[in-house]
């Protein structure tokens, strides 16, 4: 299987919100890791058609998606950002009446509800209420609505947001078990989702591509670009004018903070070994976190 991005570009008014972006996805996980605002969901929506590009195409071997119709959306899954539930539902009957929308018949529906809970881990959970659901919880139902039809290709859209540090991991590992033969592309600002599980990295700034690679590859790239120094405190505001500055952090003598830099940045600094906080950095400026 074969997701091929042709060129597609968005605009809106006078706005372009995604600019000739072109991939080729095959089955594993990938990740599209952007600040907010660079076009994540945008491309998304195209992938998943509800938007249509303002030019370029989707092929999905070879065939344009826009002329598969609902063949295209049998294969899909599709998980947005904004996920509405119907509070006064259990899990069963929410999951019930998406089942009838796709079109499963009422038998096989019963049968894939349970499944899908399973998946999930939300077996025990499925006569409460949603509204008693937690926010790790409710995004698993969103998964597990978007597994129904045991889709070849599975959409989430930044899936973690608004999640604890807990809930995440358990939402990675659910997302790496699911992945098996399909397409999964997930999209986040936050680095730490898509460690261990991502098979390749989409960086998008702006709109566009910017850099497609493994993570290892990704930590390879800025080797040698990641700086520890211990700095006084009064230096710190000009270093960070001057500077991509990660950490900081106290220490004994004055304060101890990351750079992320080309070039040296002060005599006494040392060479340290790359996260992916610090690709984030290098290649989006901001700190890695800051929209947690
Ligand atoms: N319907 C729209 N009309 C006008 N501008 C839009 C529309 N949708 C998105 N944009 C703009 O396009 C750009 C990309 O937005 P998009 O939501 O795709 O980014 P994102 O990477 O998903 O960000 P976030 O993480 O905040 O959702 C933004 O500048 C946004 O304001």
């Amino acid at each position: 299987m074969r997701l091929t991005i042709e060129k597609i570009s968005k605009t809106f008014k006078d706005k372009q919100a995604v600019t000739t972006f072109s991939a080729e996805l095959t089955e594993g996980v990938y990740a599209l890791l952007g600040p907010n605002g660079a076009g994540k969901t945008t491309l998304m929506r195209m992938l998943a058609d509800i938007m249509k590009p303002s030019s370029g195409r989707i092929l999905l071997d070879d065939k344009d998606i826009s002329l598969m119709g609902d063949h295209y959306r049998d294969i899909l899954g599709y998980l947005p950002q904004e996920f509405g539930l119907y509070k006064n539902f259990n899990a069963i009957r929410f999951l019930s009446y998406f089942a009838s929308l796709k079109g499963l018949d009422k038998e096989k529906a019963k049968t894939r509800v349970e499944e899908v809970l399973k998946l999930v881990n939300l077996q025990k959970d499925r006569k409460r209420k949603l509204r008693t659901y937690s926010g790790g919880m409710k995004r698993r139902l969103g998964i597990a609505q978007a597994l129904l039809n045991d889709p070849k290709i599975l959409i989430v859209d930044e899936p973690t947001a608004g999640l604890d540090p807990q809930e995440r991991v358990r939402f990675r590992n659910l997302l790496s078990e699911i992945a098996g033969d399909r397409i999964v592309l997930l999209s986040t600002h936050i680095v730490t989702d898509i460690e261990y599980i991502a098979k390749e990295v989409l960086l998008m700034r702006q709109g566009e591509l910017i850099q497609r690679s493994t993570i290892e590859k990704l930590l390879e790239s800025v080797e040698e670009k990641v700086w520890k120094c211990s700095v006084e405190q009064g230096a710190l505001s000009q270093l960070q004018k001057s500077y991509k500055v990660g950490n900081i952090q106290r220490a004994e003598s004055g304060i101890e903070i990351r750079i992320v830099s080309d070039v040296k940045p002060m005599p006494n600094a040392l060479s340290v070994s790359p996260t992916l906080e610090d690709v984030y950095l290098y290649f989006f400026e901001k700190e890695a976190e800051e929209n947690v």
